[in-house]
């Protein structure tokens, strides 16, 4: 049976990736998907990794409609095994809706990645809806960090270098720092706290906060 999959995590965290690994894969296997994004860094119409991939897809905006861009195109002789929806954070609640018609009328595989929460720690509307009706959410395995060495669980967005949490909810941008609006992936207890690496005066990770307990030898 055809699922709605939503994989879900912090900036950072290889959603991209994965979702570019799942197309490579499937493709292999002579299966067609349709690739979707929205507002990708790589701008329009791209879906991109940090990995250096990146592929061509097509830009979901504000006034598209997944399942009647799906009918016109079964209608018109094409194939869809599946669909890619990346950046699906900013889909809104009713693109959701279509993408789960996409899945349950049309028999199609839906997979969804985005970041589920923005910069003030509160759901995207397309994430929230996701988690709503997803078939299953996955968190994805290969966790950011936060700079106390701690798994990263928020994006902060930063501007001039300080923490903010006032302003538009989405502002496309990266982590890494060297812009005027950035983000950082943070613990949560550095998100209440506000206290990026760089208010915390650390550059990278920081081995003095990591667990100090040593990992017990196995017996051989
Ligand atoms: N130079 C690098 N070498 C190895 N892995 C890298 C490198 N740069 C980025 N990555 C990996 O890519 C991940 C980010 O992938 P990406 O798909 O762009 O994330 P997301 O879509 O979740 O924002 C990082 O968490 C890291 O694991
Ligand atoms: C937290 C947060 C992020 N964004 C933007 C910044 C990036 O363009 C994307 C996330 O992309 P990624 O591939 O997952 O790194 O979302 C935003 O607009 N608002 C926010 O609060």
């Amino acid at each position: 049976m055809a699922e709605l999959a939503f994989f879900a995590g912090t900036m950072d965290c290889g959603k991209s990736t994965l979702a570019l690994q799942i197309q490579h894969n499937r493709s292999a296997r002579g299966l067609l998907g349709l690739i979707f994004t929205r507002n990708d860094r790589a701008g329009e119409g791209r879906l991109s990794s940090r990995l250096g991939l990146v592929t061509d897809a097509i830009e979901a905006d504000e006034g598209f409609d997944f399942h009647a861009h799906l009918v016109k195109y079964l209608t018109a002789g094409g194939r869809a095994d599946y669909v890619i929806a990346d950046e699906a954070q900013f889909l809104s609640a009713e693109q959701v809706d279509q993408l789960a018609r996409v899945v349950d009328d049309l028999g199609i595989d839906v997979f969804a990645f985005g970041i589920t929460t923005d910069f003030r720690t509160r759901l995207f509307p397309g994430s929230q809806r996701l988690i709503e009706l997803a078939d299953r959410v996955e968190v994805l395995q290969v966790e950011a960090l936060c700079w106390c060495g701690a798994r990263a669980t928020h994006n902060a967005r930063t501007v001039g270098g300080r923490m903010v949490v006032e302003g538009a909810q989405v502002v496309v941008g990266d982590v890494g720092g060297g812009q005027e609006i950035g983000y950082e992936v943070l613990c949560r207890r550095h998100h209440r706290r506000r206290l990026t690496a760089a208010a915390a005066g650390v550059g990278q990770l920081s081995p003095e906060v990591l667990p100090a307990d040593p990992i017990p030898h196995q017996a051989t």
